[in-house]
């Protein structure tokens, strides 16, 4: 065996997933392995399924009566759709950030102190480490560190969206799903956030929509792109910008979709 060959875990599977809006089939058959701590890049045009796959990881679905999943998203080997988890538990170990800066209606400090006390009971010194931690991480810290009690809406939509992944993963989620993070952002916040997120795949695995090719291209492992509900091709980020294997995969990166 050559020395430099890295042995890959999987952190997510999904198996012949399929979701329905009621009567609607958003998702058909999807089957996939997510690697554990690297980033899996989504693309496809707008409506394929890719926020809808997102939320399937972390249930959010689960709030809407008519909305069903049915297949397997194993974590870890363990079904998370049939799961009978409290879904809190599960949203602890997979965090989302949304694609619009959502801050709490509250201090910079609590925004993230607020979800660490709904799963740990720390000291108070040991809360103010978590919060310098998270912030650090998503690299806002010095920029906040003097004003940790002013309020989440006093900073810009750059710092707004770096404090809401500090918030993602100041609970020490095992998996973070990034739903178009830099989609309101201008080119200097979405280069820090691109920064963060390779980082970020140190100890977490990331998954992340995005509409800019560039981007997928610049921060992702592996992409995958999805159209109309479906998974036309999965594989390193590389082979799918320079060499994929599918026609339809190849019109959309090339801007010849449509
Ligand atoms: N709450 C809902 N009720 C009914 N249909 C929905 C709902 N949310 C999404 N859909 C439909 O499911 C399909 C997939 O939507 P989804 O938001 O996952 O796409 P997307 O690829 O993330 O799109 P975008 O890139 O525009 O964000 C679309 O046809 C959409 O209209």
């Amino acid at each position: 065996m050559s020395t430099t060959e890295v042995v890959e875990r999987t952190k997510l599977e999904v198996k012949d997933l399929n979701f329905y809006y009621g009567d609607f089939h958003a998702l058909k058959s999807v089957n996939l392995t997510i690697p554990e701590r690297k980033v899996t890049a989504f693309i496809g045009p707008s409506g394929c399924g890719k926020s809808t796959l997102l939320r399937v990881f972390n249930k959010m679905y689960a709030l809407y009566p008519e909305q069903r999943a049915e297949g397997l998203v194993l974590m870890d080997g363990e079904d998370l759709i049939s799961s009978k988890k409290d879904i809190a538990l599960i949203r602890s170990k997979i965090g989302m950030v949304f694609q619009k800066p959502t801050p709490f209606p509250m201090s910079i400090f609590e925004n993230i102190a607020f979800g660490v006390r709904l799963f740990e009971k720390l000291s108070k010194g040991e809360m103010e480490e978590r919060v310098e931690w998270a912030l650090s991480k998503a690299a806002l810290w010095k920029e906040v560190k003097e004003k940790l009690h002013q309020s989440g809406n006093s900073l810009s939509g750059g710092q707004q969206q770096r404090l809401c992944i500090a918030r993602g993963i100041a609970i020490k989620p095992e998996i973070l799903l990034l739903d178009e993070p830099c989609s309101a952002l201008d080119p200097i916040s979405t280069a820090s956030i691109e920064e963060l997120i390779t980082e970020l795949k140190e100890d977490y695995t990331v998954v992340i929509v995005t509409h800019n090719m560039q981007q997928a291209a610049r921060v992702s492992d592996y992409t995958a792109y999805m159209y109309l509900g479906e998974l036309i091709e999965f594989g390193v980020t590389d082979q799918i910008f320079l060499k994929p294997k599918k026609q339809e995969t190849e019109n959309y990166i090339t801007g010849r979709f449509g």
